[in-house]
């Protein structure tokens, strides 16, 4: 901070949300100069249109002592955009602070114009000059050394106040310093007699320099304006409780959330009651001898040196395909979170699911999936499937005994527990003031609905897992009945973890088996470890051919419709996305075609439906363009089309995953997310980039290819130069900075402010393809779930653009509705697990082929900028779709 002027007492503050992606950034600003807990009690984000002008002035102006209206897309001079923006600052009963649309909303409110601004960037560092003799905020104390040079701040914004238009009541505080070629725009204004003041630019980003000065200076101000109290009392609890976030700081003293498993010795209070135990058994053969439960407990078995080098691929076959070949019932599910990368430490999980929830919007029924029964469902009433499954998830971590059957902490990662994804339209229960597009909610009720509705949430549950962890260990993790602990505390079931809980304890459902049961399942596992069997199933040589289903000229026309939107001020970034598609041969057993082979073995032949084994296609995958995320499920019961029959068969839904992007991690309290932006093709081992290097000289003159070493030598220096390169690219750094900077807000509604921190800005992660990665990471408040926070950050900012709920709009108006891009399904969502102690990680869901039946999908695109060329946007997507499946053949 420049200054040590003194700071006044926090005044009751309201921030008025323009659904903006960056507003709860402001919050920040806050806890760069007050305690987290002062901020939360003074500090409210409530959204523009909660209230009416008369309500908002009868119920909250009269006890609040500052309002700050936030950024937004959409222009200040539409009344659908700035809601009653323009009567409260006509009315000037409190100062008001407006940032970038806020600001725009003062010249309006005083009867300025607003036009395009000359240069439209997004995400770009500029520089700004307070006016000389300094006026309004600048004239505070706070920048006096503010220098003719100006500081940095991020600009945001398409549109601007016209200068030419500024009525005499409104002044210029500061300017855009001057660029060769571009004229100044306004970057501050203030009013000469109300306490108005405005900032063009987003004080709040992560880049900007000085925001928290603006914030004191604004503060300074509106102390000022109250007569500088002593004090001024907390915001009163309807306020409070009308804040579009709630999170509490956890108590002093305590670094670990409530809920996160004590340490030994610590007497674990939960907030839930007690399981009832004693279920009736039920039909289902895997869960026969599982009884009923009380609490649960961890255990694990370590197999040493047993099977350490054994190939995780052969292990799978041997453990999770040998059990779906031998039982008589098919079995619900083989999972397989892989994690394949050269350089990042990750573990491995295998596992066989006790049983499998489905969740369709449309019909908004949950189904329940079990190996030899048919699937029973349930209507879920007023609850969002989020809040129905948080709940439960809760209850279950809830019912683990802490530190039993575990002799050091846990290592973290996935102890068995969820295991599935949350499809994108799953934004429609989670994102705050979606209005549901009419034509995709319409449910299929005619005939076979229950059989065609899509899965657009898969939830499977894994008591048993088996894991290999970095150093090479393979380790059984089990979730088991605690019989140490007596059957007391039994409860009425009814009002137990949500609608979830009582539902399946009543359909026979338990979520843990015997110890004994857990003994027999890794003592089998040490054997087959002790002598791993050949695999069965191989890897195909080639995907099958994939093909775009719009053409690249029709991409480049969305491109183009996203330019004028993002021109209009309507968004920022959009990530347009599309899909490219292919139909799985007919398996060999009935085929001559040649190509593509799948050259499983006969023994598999018939294993689903008579199509060849989809586990063939992720083997090529995961070699091919191993990934963090790897990942392979695979559902063969559910329902999906095929177009070789036309008609529905259960062929199933297997997803073929090579994510590279974490879209969000809970350990230990603390929420991690790494958003990428900003791809390039890397120089592939082995080619020769000689002629095309730019670095040496003529190739001709050079006598042509260096050839041998030097050629290699020449080919990771070209792949470092765009590796770096991209990492320098102002454009590529303004994509990835503006989704840090919404990742940021959506971690400020799960985490108090002052814990939302960005340890890794932009930094360069090039595994399949170069992209430029950001670290932001927070630490989840005592009262938020480990659901909810996922829910509060969904959809991945990373595929929808910002701001977020504007963008995601614009694109379904985009992007097809109909047809196979009519619905991005597993595509732009994500996927992963909540492990039954709390941990949870989830990617999100690019790089990845979506099998239904015997048809392949995989989605690509791109982060659309108004400074987007269309040509090497669609380069961009096709980069991302070689980077999965290779060569892909007849697409320019
Ligand atoms: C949209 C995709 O990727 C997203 C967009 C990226 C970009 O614009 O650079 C990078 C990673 C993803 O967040 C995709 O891979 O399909
Ligand atoms: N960041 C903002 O608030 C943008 C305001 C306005 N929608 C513009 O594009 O200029």
């Amino acid at each position: 901070m420049s200054t040590t002027s003194k700071l006044p007492p926090l005044p009751r503050t309201v921030i008025l949300d323009y659904y903006d992606s960056y507003t709860n950034n402001i919050l920040t600003l806050f806890t760069k100069l007050y305690s987290d807990e002062e901020v939360l009690k003074k500090v409210v984000v409530i959204k523009h249109d909660r209230y009416t002008w008369a309500e908002f002035q009868s119920a909250i102006l009269p006890s609040v002592d500052c309002v700050i209206l936030s950024p937004g897309p959409g222009r200040p001079d539409k009344p659908a955009d700035i809601g009653f923006g323009l009567d409260l600052l006509r009315s000037h009963l409190v100062p008001i602070l407006g940032v970038c649309l806020g600001h725009q909303a003062i010249g309006v409110a005083f009867g300025a114009k607003i036009i395009n601004t000359p240069r439209i960037t997004h995400g770009h560092v500029i520089s700004v000059a307070p006016v000389r003799p300094a006026k309004g905020l600048f004239a505070k104390p706070e920048w006096t050394e503010a220098g003719e040079g100006g500081f940095d701040v991020v600009v945001y914004n398409s549109l601007t106040v016209d200068s030419a238009s500024l009525p005499d009541e409104l002044e210029v505080t500061a300017w855009s310093a001057p660029k060769v070629g571009s004229e100044r725009t306004i970057q501050g204004l203030a009013h000469r007699d109300y306490p108005i003041w405005g900032v063009q630019y987003h004080p709040e980003s992560i880049s900007s320099t000085r925001g928290p000065d603006l914030l004191r200076s604004f503060l300074a101000s509106v102390h000022t304006f109250h007569a500088q109290p002593p004090s001024y009392p907390a915001l009163p609890e309807h306020i409070i409780a009308s804040c579009s976030y709630r999170v509490t700081t956890p108590p002093a003293g305590s670094s670990r959330r409530a809920g996160h498993r004590p340490g030994r010795g610590t007497p674990m209070v939960s907030p839930y009651p007690t399981p009832p135990i004693s279920r009736e058994g039920s039909s289902n053969s895997r869960t026969e001898g599982r009884g009923g439960f009380g609490r649960m407990r961890l255990v694990e078995r370590r197999y040493g040196d047993i099977g350490r080098h054994e190939n995780t691929g052969d292990v799978f076959q041997a453990v999770v395909k040998a059990q779906s070949r031998k039982g008589k019932e098919r079995v619900i599910g083989e999972v397989w979170l892989d994690g394949e990368t050269p350089t990042r430490p990750t573990t491995t999980s295998l596992a066989t699911p006790l049983f499998l929830l489905t969740y369709s919007l449309s019909s908004r029924r949950v189904a329940l999936h079990r190996s030899g029964a048919s699937p029973v469902s349930l209507s879920l009433e007023e609850e969002t499937f989020w809040a129905w499954f948080g709940e439960g998830q809760k209850w279950l971590s809830a019912t683990l005994t802490p530190g039993v059957g575990s002799d050091r902490e846990a290592p973290g990662g996935w102890k068995g527990g969820w295991v599935g994804w949350m499809g994108y339209e799953m934004k429609s229960e989670s994102l705050a003031g979606y209005a549901r597009r009419s034509k995709r909610v319409r449910g299929e009720r005619n005939g076979d609905a229950a059989e065609r509705e899509e899965v657009d949430a898969a939830w499977a549950w894994c008591d048993h897992i088996l894991e290999r962890r970095s150093d090479g260990e393979w380790v059984a993790e089990g979730i088991v009945l605690d019989e140490s602990i007596g059957s007391s505390g039994h409860t009425d079931e009814k009002d137990e973890g949500g609608g979830m809980i009582p539902w399946l304890l009543s359909v026979g459902i338990t979520f843990a088996s015997p110890q004994s049961t857990f003994d027999t399942w890794s003592a089998d596992i040490s054997n087959t470890l002790a002598n791993v069997p050949a695999p069965t199933v191989l890897p195909v040589s080639r995907l099958p051919d994939f093909k775009p289903v719009s053409t690249g000229q029709e991409y480049k026309r969305r491109i183009g419709v996203c330019r004028e939107a993002i021109r209009q001020g309507e968004s920022y970034e959009l990530t347009l996305t599309t899909k490219f598609t292919a139909t799985l041969p007919p398996s060999s057993s009935s085929s001559s075609t040649a190509a593509p082979a799948l050259s499983s073995s006969p023994a598999d032949i018939g294993a689903s439906d008579g199509l060849t084994d989809p586990l063939s296609l992720y083997l090529h995958l995961r070699t091919a363009n191993p990934a963090y995320y790897s990942t392979y499920l695979h559902f063969p019961t559910l329902p999906s089309r095929s177009t070789s029959r036309t008609q529905t068969t259960a062929a199933g839904i297997a997803i073929i995953s090579s994510s590279p992007e974490r879209f969000l991690k809970i350990e230990k309290g603390v929420v991690e997310m790494m958003p990428i932006k900003g791809t390039r093709a890397r120089v592939k081992p082995g080619a020769c980039v000689c002629r095309s290097s730019t670095e040496m000289g003529d190739y001709e003159e050079r006598g042509g290819c260096l050839g041998g070493e030097r050629c290699a030598e020449w080919a990771r220096e070209e792949d470092r130069r765009i590796g770096e390169e991209l990492r320098l690219d102002p454009k590529e750094r303004a994509e990835n900075l503006m989704i840090v900077d919404l990742i940021r807000a959506d971690l400020l509604s799960s985490c108090p402010p002052s814990s939302v921190l960005v340890p890794k800005l932009i930094a360069l992660e090039s595994y399949g393809v170069h992209n430029l990665v950001t670290t932001v990471r927070g630490q989840l408040a005592p009262n938020v779930g480990v659901v909810e926070a996922v829910a509060r950050c969904f959809p991945p900012g990373s595929m929808t653009g910002a701001p977020k709920l504007r963008s995601v709009g614009l694109l379904e108006g985009i992007e097809p509705d109909e047809g196979e891009e009519g619905r991005r399904g597993v595509y732009s969502g994500c996927l992963g697990y909540f492990s039954i102690d709390g941990t949870a990680d989830l990617s999100v869901v690019i790089r990845t082929i979506v099998l239904k039946g015997d048809q392949l999908s995989l989605g690509a695109g791109g982060a659309i900028t108004w400074l987007s060329d269309p040509e090497k946007e669609w380069d961009e997507v096709l980069t991302k779709v070689r980077s999965v499946v290779g060569k892909l053949n007849g697409v320019a």
